[in-house]
């Protein structure tokens, strides 16, 4: 199973709220999207999507010259059909799917014979429990458990078991969740290779994001001295700060984006702009 190891397992429940950027800083945002920019749903596709953020998301886009990412476990078209910015980069799949800023879109994928095989075993695991929703997202399977913790526990039991005979794939565990996902690529190892790219590349990678998946990234952000904030209060985390919820997050990137765009004193030149490293 695709498992990150958080760095500091010390206890972190309670972890500092993120500090604001200096105006003009060279900050680049990831941010994740469900659990961290959208509330849950019992419907993936149900979701809703807060009318003041596509405006938000803009401004940071601006504010930040482009560098602004989503870093989710849905498909890159599904983020496209969310939010509209077919534009941004963005990081889909949990990591197998990367969009540059450029447009440039570079896939991970997995044989497509393999790919049949999975979605066949995947539906087949789900035909065995009740409470389990399948969600097809081609290249990746997530099953959502909605039923009891017992039925959760043999959920993960069997695709543990299933997983060890599909070539090409791996387990990514979340929030009652499990998905079959392509093997070698995470949002961690994804975050690395954007920030490789302009207008990344050089500035201060910020990431917010609140479950298991994120972990790679927090791992990766942290790695560059970026800022890794947890949303919610999964423990342990290798993040360094923290937000209880979406609508924390939103309120803080609205002020980030009121600090960055503020006029900066005109004695502060702008080597000085950015904010110190945190350790
Ligand atoms: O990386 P993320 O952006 O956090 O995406 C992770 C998965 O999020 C979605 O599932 C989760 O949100 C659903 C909508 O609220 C909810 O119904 C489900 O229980 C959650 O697990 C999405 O459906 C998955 O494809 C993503 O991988």
């Amino acid at each position: 199973m695709s498992t990150p190891g958080p760095s500091n397992t010390a206890a972190n429940a309670s972890l500092p709220a993120p500090p604001l950027p200096a105006a003009g800083a060279g900050w680049a945002l990831l941010l994740d999207v469900d659990g961290t920019l959208l509330d849950f749903a019992d419907d993936p596709h149900a979701v809703r999507v807060d009318a003041a953020l596509p405006a938000l998301l803009d401004a940071l886009h601006e504010a930040t010259g482009g560098a602004l990412a989503l870093v989710s476990g849905r498909r890159l078209d599904d983020l496209d059909r969310l939010f509209r910015r077919p534009h941004q980069a963005a990081i889909g799949l949990h990591g197998s799917e990367l969009r540059t800023a450029t447009g440039e879109l570079r896939h991970h994928a997995v044989a497509p014979l393999h790919q049949t095989r999975m979605q066949h075993e995947a539906q087949a695991l789900a035909g065995r429990f009740a409470g389990v929703q399948l969600e097809n997202k081609q290249q990746a399977v997530a099953l959502h458990c909605r039923g009891s913790s017992g039925e959760w526990q043999q959920l993960h039991e069997a695709a543990i078991a299933v997983i060890a005979h599909l070539p090409g794939y791996e387990l990514q565990a979340g929030r009652r969740v499990l998905e079959f996902k392509p093997g070698g690529m995470d949002k961690g190892r994804a975050v690395a290779e954007l920030l490789q790219q302009e207008p990344f590349t050089g500035r201060l990678p910020v990431y917010a994001g609140d479950d298991l998946t994120d972990e790679h990234a927090f791992d990766a952000v942290n790695r560059a001295h970026g800022l890794s904030i947890r949303v919610g209060n999964r423990h342990p985390s290798a993040a360094r700060f923290s937000l209880p919820d979406p609508l924390a997050t939103i309120a803080w990137l609205a002020r980030v984006r009121d600090a960055l765009t503020q006029a900066a004193p005109a004695h502060v030149r702008p080597s000085e702009r950015e904010i110190p490293h945190q350790s």
